[in-house]
Parts: C-alpha cells; sequence; structure tokens
C-alpha cells in the first residue's frame, strides 16, 4: 500500500476493461477508506458488476492498477448480484460448506449462523432454499458473504426486492461492523436514498465514475438535496465530454494478480467441496439410486437382448420322399446304411433340435406361396430319392453321376431381408446335414478317417471355439458404460453449477480448481466404484460371460475407464455453456464412439482410414484389451493390454490439461 495511504483499503486506478467492442471501465479510479462504507450507485448496466468481479479476481482488467489491503481471498466477503444457492440444500447446509470452506469449526459456524439468521430475520437453519422467497433467499445469500466474518465485504446489491425495514436493519448491521470493528464495505445499489448514509459514494455511468466524495459534501457543491439531483446535474455535464473519452484509445497492459491464490490443494477446502456433494446426494436420492440401478438395467437388458440365436424360426419343407404321406415323417425315423432309409428325416429331426419349427407342406408352390407372405423364413425342398441319392453320395467310392448329386442336393430357399436370421438359419441348416453325414459315415463307412472333415480345427489359442455375439458384445458395453456413466453424470453435476455461478462463487471464496477436481473425482470414484461392482455381478456372475482369470487388472482398466470418461465430462462441462449444448455434444459423441470404437464389429472390417481413426479413439483399446483379457487369457504385459493404458492415460492428461486451460482463458460462467 506505498502509493495509498495507510487507512486505504481498495485503491483503483484508471481502470479499464473491455468485452468484445464493448469497452465497460473507462478509466475508473476509486479510493475506499478502511472501516468505510462505499457506496456505487449508477444507472443498470453502467459497470457496477464488472468493477466488483475485478476487485474479487473473477474478472481481469485491461488496463489500470489495484491495490488492496486484503491479499487473501478469505478475508473478502462476496455476495454476487445473482442468488447463486443450492435450491435443494438447506440453511444449515449451506453454512456448513461455506464454514469449512473458511476453515471454521462448528461451534463458530453455529454461533454465527444463528446470529446472522436472527439479525436477518430468517427462518429455521433446517428450511430448505426452494421453500423460501426470493428476498429470504438473497438474505441468505448475504448471510454466506457475512458468515467468516471478512475483513472486506464486497455485496452487489444486497437490499434488492427487501422491506424498507428488512433494509433498514442491514444498513445498520453494516454501519454497527464497519465502526466497532473496522470493516470496510464496498456496496452497490440502485436506490440513492439508501446510500445517501454510507462514508462514501461514487456514481458511475458508462463505466466511468463521475464524482466521488461524502454524500452530503456532493449534494453541498452541487447545491442540491438530493443525490438524484447530483447525478443528474454530473450526467448532463458528462455528455458534452463524452465524445472525448471515447475516442481514448486503450492500451493492454499486463496485469499483476492483486490477491494472493489460494493454494493448489487444502484439504480442508476438499473436505468442504466433498461435504456439499454428499448434502447434495442426500437431497438427492432418487437422482443417485438412478445413477446406481441404471449400469444394473442397461446390462440386463443387453444380456437378455442381444446376441443369443433367434429361437423358434419356422421353415417351411417339401419332402417328396413322402408323397404318400403327405410329406410328412414317420414318428420314428431310422438310419441304416440301405436305401429304405429316412434321411430327410434324420435332418428334420436335427432341425428341430436346433430350436426351429418345421412346417410341412404337400407341395413346393404352396410353400413358396407362405415364404412370399413371410409366413416363414425359408423353404426346404427333398427329392423323392434324396436318401438313396446321399447314401450313394457318402459311400460309393466312385465319383457320383450328375443325377445322384441332384437327388442328393437339399433346395433351400431363404427370405434374406434379415441378415442376421439368414445366417442363423444357414447356420442350422448346414450343422444339421454335417451331422446327419456325420452320423451315417460313423455307422456305414468301414474306413473312421472318412468321417474327418479337410479342415480340422484344434483348441484355439485364446478364446473359445463356440463364443457368442454376446460374449463378443460383453466387454465392450462394459468398457462403453465404464465411460458414459462417469461422463454423463460429470457434465450433469459440473453444469448445474457452472450455470448457476455456484461454482464460481466457490472459486471467488478460494476454491481452487485442482480443488474442484480432486473433490470431485474421489466422490465420482466411489460412485463409479459401486456400479462397477453392479455391471460385474450382473455380466459376469448372473450371465455366463467368460471373465479373465486376471480379474484385479479387468477391474483397475475399467476403473481408468471411468477417470477418462469423467475427464472428457468435466471438459465438455468446461466448454459449454449450457445443458442443451452440453447434452448435444455428450450424444453426439456417444454415437461416433459406440460405431467406430469396435463395439459391435471389430475395427479390421472399416474402411482404412477408419481405422486409423478408430485407433485414436479414447475406448477402441480398452475394448481390446478388455476382450484380450477375458477371452484370450492374455497376461499384462500384452501389448494390447497395456495399450489400453497408455492410450488412457494420454487421453487422460490431455483432457485434463485442455479442461484446464479452458477454465483459465474462458472462466467459469455459465449462460
Ligand atoms: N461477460 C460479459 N461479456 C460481455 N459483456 C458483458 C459481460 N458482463 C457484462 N457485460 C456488459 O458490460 C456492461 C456492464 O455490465 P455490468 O453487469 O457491470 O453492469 P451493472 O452496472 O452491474 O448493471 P446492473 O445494475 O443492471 O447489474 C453491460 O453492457 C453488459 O452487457
Amino acid at each position: 500500500m506505498d502509493e495509498a495511504g495507510e487507512d486505504t483499503s481498495v485503491l483503483v486506478k484508471n481502470a479499464c476493461k473491455k468485452y468484445s467492442n464493448n469497452l465497460v471501465l473507462h478509466g475508473v479510479n476509486i479510493h475506499v477508506k478502511e472501516g468505510t462504507i462505499y457506496s456505487l450507485l449508477g444507472p443498470s448496466g453502467c459497470g457496477k458488476t464488472t468493477l466488483l468481479s475485478v476487485l474479487v479476481g473473477r474478472v481481469k482488467l485491461d488496463m489500470g492498477t489495484i491495490h488492496m489491503s486484503v491479499r487473501d481471498k478469505e478475508e473478502i466477503g462476496y455476495m454476487p448480484q445473482a442468488l447463486t444457492l443450492y435450491q435443494e440444500f438447506s440453511i444449515k447446509e449451506h453454512m456448513t460448506f461455506y464454514g469449512n470452506l473458511y476453515s471454521m469449526d462448528s461451534a463458530l459456524i453455529k454461533e454465527r449462523t444463528n446470529l446472522l439468521l436472527k439479525l436477518l430475520d430468517l427462518p429455521s437453519r433446517e428450511c430448505v432454499i426452494s421453500k423460501m422467497s426470493g428476498g429470504q433467499q438473497r438474505r441468505i445469500s448475504l448471510c454466506i458473504a457475512l458468515l467468516h466474518n471478512p475483513r472486506l465485504l464486497i455485496l452487489d446489491e444486497p437490499t434488492v426486492g427487501l422491506d424498507i425495514i428488512l433494509c433498514h436493519n442491514i444498513w445498520q448491521y453494516l454501519f454497527k461492523i464497519s465502526e466497532d470493528e473496522k470493516k470496510t464495505i464496498i456496496i452497490t445499489t440502485h436506490y440513492f436514498e439508501e446510500a445517501r448514509h454510507s462514508h462514501t459514494i461514487g456514481l458511475m455511468r458508462y463505466g466511468r465514475i463521475l464524482a466521488e466524495d461524502e454524500p452530503n459534501h456532493l449534494m453541498e457543491v452541487q447545491n442540491c438535496e438530493t443525490l438524484e439531483q447530483v447525478f443528474l446535474i454530473l450526467c448532463t455535464e458528462d455528455e458534452l465530454r463524452e465524445k472525448e473519452i471515447h475516442d481514448k484509445e486503450l492500451i493492454k497492459t499486463k496485469q499483476t494478480p492483486h490477491l494472493n491464490e489460494s493454494g493448489i490443494l487444502n484439504f480442508t477446502r476438499i473436505y468442504a467441496f466433498m461435504l456439499k456433494n454428499l448434502f447434495w446426494m442426500k437431497r438427492n436420492i432418487p437422482m443417485m439410486l438412478f445413477t446406481l440401478v441404471l449400469p444394473i438395467v442397461q446390462c440386463t437388458l443387453i444380456s437378455v437382448t442381444v446376441g443369443e440365436d433367434p429361437a423358434g424360426l419356422k421353415v417351411g419343407v417339401v419332402n417328396d420322399e413322402f408323397l404318400e404321406e403327405n410329406g410328412i415323417c414317420p414318428s420314428e425315423p431310422h438310419i441304416s446304411c440301405t436305401s429304405n432309409a429316412t434321411m430327410s428325416c434324420q435332418y428334420l429331426r436335427k432341425l428341430l433340435g436346433k430350436s426351429l419349427q418345421i412346417v410341412d407342406y404337400s407341395n413346393l408352390d404352396f410353400a413358396q406361396q407362405d415364404l412370399q407372405k413371410n409366413n416363414v423364413w425359408g423353404v426346404l425342398y427333398f427329392n423323392n430319392n434324396f436318401t438313396e441319392c446321399l447314401l450313394k453320395r457318402l459311400l460309393l467310392k466312385v465319383i457320383p453321376s450328375d443325377d445322384v448329386i441332384y437327388g442328393s442336393e437339399i433346395k433351400v430357399w431363404l427370405d434374406s431381408s434379415n441378415q442376421v436370421i439368414r445366417e442363423v438359419l444357414q447356420k442350422h441348416i448346414t450343422g444339421a446335414l454335417v451331422e446327419v453325414t456325420s452320423d451315417v459315415l460313423k455307422k456305414c463307412s468301414s474306413s473312421i478317417r472318412s468321417t474327418h472333415t479337410l479342415i480340422s480345427y484344434q483348441k484355439p489359442v485364446y478364446g473359445v471355439m463356440d463364443q457368442s455375439f454376446r460374449q463378443f458384445m460383453t466387454p465392450a458395453n462394459a468398457v462403453l458404460f465404464e465411460f458414459f456413466l462417469p461422463l454423463m453424470f460429470t457434465v450433469g453435476a459440473m453444469l448445474t453449477e457452472k450455470t448457476s455461478g455456484l461454482l464460481e462463487r466457490c472459486v471467488i471464496a478460494g476454491l481452487s480448481l485442482m480443488e474442484i477436481g480432486v473433490g470431485h473425482i474421489i466422490l465420482q470414484m466411489l460412485i463409479l466404484i459401486i456400479q462397477t461392482a453392479f455391471l460385474m455381478i450382473v455380466l459376469f456372475c448372473i450371465f455366463d460371460n467368460p471373465l479373465s482369470e486376471n480379474l484385479t487388472f479387468c477391474l483397475i482398466l475399467l476403473l481408468c475407464v471411468g477417470i477418462c470418461g469423467m475427464f472428457y465430462g468435466l471438459f465438455i462441462a468446461a466448454i459449454c455453456r449450457s445443458f442443451t449444448t452440453a447434452s448435444f455434444l455428450a450424444i453426439g459423441s456417444y454415437f461416433p464412439l459406440f460405431m467406430l470404437s469396435g463395439v459391435l464389429w471389430p475395427v479390421e472390417g472399416m474402411h482404412y482410414i477408419l481405422r486409423y481413426a478408430s485407433r485414436m479413439l479414447p475406448i477402441t483399446s480398452s475394448i481390446e484389451s478388455f476382450r484380450a483379457l477375458s477371452f484370450g487369457s492374455r497376461q499384462p504385459a500384452h501389448p494390447i493390454v497395456y495399450g489400453a493404458f497408455i492410450s488412457l492415460s494420454l487421453w487422460s492428461t490431455s483432457l485434463c490439461v485442455s479442461t484446464y486451460l479452458v477454465v483459465k482463458h474462458y472462466g467459469l460462467k455459465g449462460q
């Protein structure tokens, strides 16, 4: 405070601030003495709030200097113009949160709360904010600013909407603390009359201080009876000077912060932030239950709806081998090595065993008409000499004639409009034939070797032979959930606070970005652990998906995916100013990630440019890694497995750094 006197609390010189092309502060000078009340008066939009925001370190000046006798944020009590209250919290919860943020002990919090509630005529501490009137809510906001008994009070329109008696009480209290406790108070107001009793007033217009003096002295000099009259005279004089001032050039200068940073990590403040989030959870139990139950519901739904072979598909059969029985097989078909066997019926029994429904037709035309009408998914036709030709083809050691080949063929017409059903039918139709021919060869062939096919699949090196589509999808689903659940929760939690100005108020009260991050990560991790436990129980205990022996490693991988999702959520919350844009961005990210990360289809099946893009995405390598751990029993040292950790670390670090830079540059302002 070299340039200012010892009794100076705040000294602002030549302060200039420009928003885009709007010069909001034009060389503002104010001088506030220690232990006095300074009222800033002026019409709406003249820059009062901007000036206060500069003083509390929320907005940076483009030009000018600020000197303040207080250096620590904890020594300032700030009441913003907006209410910035947690609507679902009680008064007590608010006071506990802010009291802990200012490192007050619980006895002191209680004592100060009781005193302020009485002074401001507020209801009991248990009362919830959303059930209070607008005026009561404004007084709660004032209580928060006064709670830690700061040296400097900066109050943005604290008396708006309050009745005369309450305004009088508040001013009386402010006078008392300024005189008895030497507190300095800077207050903005639209009401000239109430400001009349302050020690100094600054009359402001279009971002400039027109006059700064004791109210009575100002009225005396201008020979007026009211401050309104003084203001009108000063405005008229000011209009003549306006042009000259507008042309003044703004030279941006590097600003040194006038307040100390409140330290990067303070565990009391982290505790306060977490406590506040716990209050929020307690007040939003249905929402929390939904968050916890969502993975259970989603995993159950996916497990019961995706990946199992469709059953009960109807297939029409025209069996000319049994023309005289209307194409219907005898109830006890038998296998023999002579032509009186009933191979077509053996085959159909195998098909029935594969959960297909067989509809018999006596005529191929009728069957095909039903296929056209979508009554059946396919039609199978057996020649009248099917068994004879098949046995000849399988057992005679001569090259079969064309007639034999033709007669032993099963003719199949399929409805191929549904690719999955077509493939399932093809698999069953071919599989049943392989089983029947293999039975025949076993029974009738002298050489056992001839029952072997030309390709023999050995036990898979990694994975299982009959992996279902559901099992293929399960690791991908687990990773997707782990990424998106924390993402959505983080976006919701952070944007609620950001858009309502709550986060900014906490930062002005001394909470650092790092503390907000750490507090959020700790709580989010707790929720994530519970969600992961539910997800694992559903996917791997209730449903028979293969789980890696390396369970700990799988869990670590999933938690890392969750942390990455959370950082992505923080990034979205930092760059978006409204829920609408954030929701679009979050949902908009879901679909490309779902399609490009190999959830549904192997990455190798994509266009080669997309394959490179896919490898860059945050969850592609995690899905591969989880699949490798689950099906391949691969070890952590395998590149597929540890590659996921490298990818997740890179993504998490870059998202974290980007979020920090965005917040540093654009601040925490919501809409
Ligand atoms: N973040 C911002 N970006 C761009 N312009 C802004 C921003 N904040 C304020 N302004 C503009 O700066 C000017 C001064 O706003 P400010 O809120 O400081 O006025 P005020 O005197 O406090 O008004 P009121 O009494 O209505 O609160 C206004 O024209 C406003 O539109």
